[in-house]
């Protein structure tokens, strides 16, 4: 134990000292009266005969007295002695040395090899300058002696007091430090970062990347100055910030005192502002006195009408005033002097406000935080007060904001913290590098891109996903840290502005949009989601869109976010043009600021195609591939209500050879195992489209498209006119695009469309079905499409079509839904139907969407027997022909057998995205079996559902107004 070891080392070594000084007196006795002077003087303890040289008065009223040799012997040196400054020494008479000759005592304060002087504490009268001779004499220490034992008494009992930790250490109670910190939970970055920093004498930059707990580590140093006793002002560009480090330095118990305005305060805060601070101060009852005292002399200066009693009142008030403001400045003083770290703002550090009544030395350090977001300029502000100065921030974020183009390309937007780091690089800066933010694949890309790879991922958010927080399903999108949801190619375009600062683009506010859905849907709070936007007309497109369901969602602007975080963050980048402009995103530390907010998951909506042609953003979009999921726009595209097929035309193609108007819609379904393309010759041109807009596919795409199209399905049909070959085999070497084609043409011509073989060696295969069963097919009305499109229909039915629905029930289904699709202005495409030539070569497809009203009847279609195909209203039996869906378990005629047009869009739609995601690949083809539904997947389903009744039922409401529109 501590105490007990220091307690026996006291009082043994008190022991011994006494010994000692017995040892000393007794020694000093012995000499005095048995050994000769002369004895002595040759020991160099004494010197004999020596004469005053001179005496005055030194230092604190003492006399020094200077004792030279005997001039008249002619000698000048001094015998050679033991004497030297601080020894105790006795100057007696020449009846020798006893106590009864001395004639007083004194400490040498010079010793030369011609005299000794000394400084007597007794003024000694009779020293006789010119006649006199004295002997000197050194004496035992007994000053010393006694020094020595009360600083061993005072360490016995010492308790707390500056030498604590030092008495632990040198008693070995505990292990010397070199640096003890207050935050025991500090990583090595961040101590090495406060080491360095306490050990600067000028500068020490702390370059703190997102989420490395750079304000703790400001906090450390700030505490650890604090300890030292020395006074720092610190500050920040943000009122935000600044109250941030006041509520944790108060924590810390640290003497805070926070200037500006208290309305700008959090409540938080306001105790801490200087205002509070007067008012619970000693003169604060003092000033209040004063200030009631002029509001009576102000009444009755009012009241008063005897103009001498005015005057004198006048007077009695500017003297109170007078007093008033020596004692109201005393007590900032006072106030500011007794705090251990004052804050403020940049400029709130002015030397107009209160900081005016400190001296100007008052401050040791000064503490900037957030030093690569301000103004070099604002930080001379505060770094004017101090000799030292601590710089904290990371100038990989975004730099102020400076209004001058000018200004900025000249330089004004280079931070101190910027130009430190290029003119004096490693010798000024320490760099913060384990972050507590982002999951690691979140992080890779901007440690690699930004931090020289220098950051890694603390254990504890390393791995967290959206679907860790409490009350989130497991989810595709709750399951993954990296989503791009690629829109090239989907003709979603910016708006045309000429301002650079205005961009949108609604196409991808639309994706947002459903993105929001899945996560919310999934449990995901809203108040856990940033929708981040780099331009302010998209952040209004999106707030227009999205603040009313979500009103706890915030959605800003990347340089509104900057110092923030949130679980979940959905960037849209917004730009997409033919010409391949990024602008305002070319700023890499604005896409770096935008990335590094989000914790667990990050969604990126942009077109690849366009911003890919800036390298920085190209980056990000290779990271978010190799490492994250990728999806297409496409997916999002149509409106899928449950079971319902209507696909959104996204994909305008001008066909000059066409009959009609030359105009044709894709309609892509990249969803679940069969990724189709639908083609319809609704020839209305795009404005009846819900999505219009000018296509971004070049005419030399589309064009090469329509060719590809004609070629395979030129194959196909040559195939079906000979009966001896069995089937079609296209080669594996067919890229995604040109699967699609083959599996639309298939599909359109109603053959059964197989893909075969694994990866990179998959084909497709096309074959005949097998032939009808039972009730004849008969020709279908054709369905008038939504643009009342009037074409001859001569075609004959697809050999071996897939509809085994009987004509009656088709009829009834399609005109029900030409009447919907008419009255709610969009084209609802089936996934066949009958099929026409035209000369493009497109065909249309008909419509077998569910009616919304019809929702009902697909739950109760649920529990119907089996024989029949388990879609709503649908009576085909099943018995001979069904297909077996692979995600519901239930038998469905051919008719509906696709999971789109039965409900299970969604789970193909996932399924085929997990193998995409897992394989890098887009297949063309059927998907595996995943029969497996897990409890988490079924809540968030039934959560889905119910959404979806919401959505629709506000549908119906709202539909009747639209129609008279239409
Ligand atoms: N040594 C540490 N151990 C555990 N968690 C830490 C540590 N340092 C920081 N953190 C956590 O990291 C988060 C960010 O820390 P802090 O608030 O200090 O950083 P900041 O300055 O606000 O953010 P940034 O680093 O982005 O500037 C906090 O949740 C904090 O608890
Ligand atoms: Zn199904
Ligand atoms: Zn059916």
């Amino acid at each position: 134990q501590c105490e007990m070891e220091v307690e026996s080392f006291v009082s043994k070594t008190l022991d011994l000292l006494q010994e000692e000084r017995e040892a000393e007196i007794e020694e000093t006795r012995l000499w005095q009266e048995n050994i000769s002077l002369k004895d002595l003087q040759s020991k160099g303890v004494c010197l004999l005969k020596l004469q005053i040289g001179s005496q005055s008065t030194g230092l604190y009223g003492r006399s020094l007295i200077v004792l030279e040799p005997r001039r008249h012997m002619g000698v000048s040196i001094l015998p050679s002695n033991n004497f030297g400054p601080g020894d105790i020494v006795g100057v007696y008479d020449l009846d020798g040395c006893k106590p009864s000759s001395q004639v007083c005592t004194g400490v040498v304060t010079r010793a030369s090899q011609s005299a000794i002087t000394v400084a007597c504490e007794d003024p000694p009268d009779r020293l006789n300058l010119d006649t006199e001779l004295y002997n000197l004499l050194k004496l035992a220490n007994d000053v010393t002696y006694k020094r020595m034992k009360k600083a061993l008494t005072t360490l016995n009992g010492y308790s707390s007091g500056p030498a604590s930790d030092l008495i632990s250490v040198l008693f070995g109670y505990s292990e010397p430090s070199e640096l003890s910190f207050l935050n025991t939970g500090l990583d090595s970055s961040q101590r090495e970062a406060v080491s360095f920093a306490l050990s600067q004498r000028e500068v020490a930059v702390i370059h703190g990347p997102p989420g490395t707990g750079k304000t703790t580590t400001v906090v450390e140093i700030i505490l650890q100055a604090v300890k030292q006793g020395l006074k720092v002002l610190c500050c920040a560009g943000s009122n935000v910030a600044v109250d941030n480090l006041v509520e944790r330095l108060a924590k810390a118990k640290a003497r805070v005192l926070r200037l500006g305005h208290p309305a700008r305060l959090l409540e938080s805060i306001q105790k801490h502002s200087l205002d509070a601070v007067l008012a619970h101060s000693d003169n604060a009852s003092i000033i209040a006195d004063i200030r009631r005292d002029m509001d009576k002399a102000f009444m009755g200066m009012k009241k008063q009408r005897d103009k001498g009693e005015k005057i004198h009142l006048k007077r009695e008030v500017s003297e109170l005033r007078k007093e008033l403001r020596t004692r109201e400045a005393a007590a900032i003083t006072e106030v500011l002097k007794r705090a251990d770290v004052v804050l403020a703002t940049n400029t709130g550090a002015n030397d107009t406000g209160p900081l005016k009544s400190l001296p100007a030395d008052h401050f040791d350090w000064v503490v900037i935080d957030e030093c690569a977001q301000a103004l070099e300029s604002s930080c001379w502000i505060p770094l004017l007060r101090a000799r030292k100065c601590i710089l904290a921030g990371d100038y990989k974020q975004l730099p102020p904001t400076i209004k001058s183009q000018t200004a900025a390309s000249k330089g004004l937007s280079v931070s101190l913290m910027e130009r430190l780091v290029q003119n004096r690089g490693d010798s000024v800066v320490r760099m913060l590098t384990v972050q507590y933010r982002m999951n690691r694949d979140i992080m890779t890309w901007a440690s690699d891109h930004m931090y020289q790879g220098k950051l890694t991922a603390h254990g504890s958010v390393e791995k967290h996903l959206l679907r860790d927080l409490p009350g989130v399903a497991s989810v595709e999108e709750t399951c993954t840290p990296l989503l791009l949801i690629d829109t090239a190619g989907c003709g979603l375009n910016e708006t045309e502005a000429t301002d650079e600062q205005s961009k949108g683009n609604p196409g991808e506010v639309d994706i947002v949009e459903l993105h929001i859905k899945a996560l919310t849907e999934a449990g995901v709070k809203s108040k856990d989601i940033a929708v981040i936007a780099p331009y302010n007309l998209q952040v209004d497109l999106l707030r227009q869109r999205l603040s009313t369901r979500h009103p706890d969602l915030e959605i800003k602007s990347v340089d509104g976010f900057q110092g923030r975080e949130k679980e979940a963050v959905v960037l849209t980048l917004v730009r997409s043009n033919r010409k391949g402009e990024v602008g305002f995103l070319a700023e890499d530390r604005r896409i770096n600021v935008a990335v590094t907010r989000a914790r667990r998951h990050l969604a990126v909506v942009c077109d690849t195609k366009t911003v890919t042609t800036h390298a920085f953003l190209k980056t990000l979009v290779d990271h978010m591939t190799q490492h994250g999921d990728v999806r297409t726009a496409f997916e999002y595209l149509q409106v899928g209500n449950m079971g319902s097929m209507k696909y959104q035309s996204v994909f305008h193609v001008w066909d000059p050879s066409s009959q009609t108007s030359g105009w044709f819609c894709f309609g892509w379904n990249t969803t679940g195992a069969e990724p189709n393309m639908h083609v319809c010759s609704c020839g209305s041109g795009p404005s009846t489209h819900s999505r219009p807009g000018p296509s971004t596919a070049t005419e030399d795409e589309q064009r090469r498209t329509l060719v590809q199209y004609q070629e395979i399905k030129d194959q196909v049909e040559r195939f079906l006119q000979d009966q001896d070959q069995a089937e079609l085999r296209f080669p594996s070497t067919l890229n995604s695009h040109d699967r699609l084609l083959v599996h639309q043409v298939a599909e359109e011509l109603g053959l059964n469309h197989e893909s075969q073989g694994e990866g990179k060696d998959r084909f497709i295969v096309v074959s005949r079905p097998p032939a009808e069963p039972h009730q004849a097919r008969e020709d279908p009305q054709p369905l008038q499409p939504a643009a009342g499109l009037e074409e001859e229909r001569n075609s004959p039915d697809p050999p071996g079509g897939l509809f085994s629905q009987s004509a009656v029930d088709l009829k009834r289904h399609q005109t029900q839904m030409a009447k919907q699709a008419k009255a709610k202005g969009y084209f609802n495409f089936s996934l066949l139907g009958k099929t026409k030539k035209t000369k493009a070569g497109a065909c249309e497809i008909v419509a077998a969407a569910m009616p919304d009203d019809d929702f009902d009847s697909l739950i109760a279609a649920v529990v119907k027997a089996e024989r029949v195909c388990s879609f709503v209203k649908c009576k085909t039996s099943v018995v001979h022909l069904g297909q077996l869906c692979s995600f519901c378990n239930r038998q469905y005629c051919l008719g509906h057998h696709i999971p789109e047009v039965h409900g299970c869009g969604d789970l193909a739609k996932a399924n085929a995205r997990m193998r995409i995601s897992k394989e890098g690949v887009l297949y063309a083809g059927s998907g595996l079996k995943d029969k497996s539904v897990d409890p988490n997947r079924k809540a968030y389903l039934h959560r889905k559902l119910d959404s979806r009744l919401k959505d629709m039922e506000k549908q119906r409401k709202t539909k009747p107004k639209e129609k008279e529109t239409n």
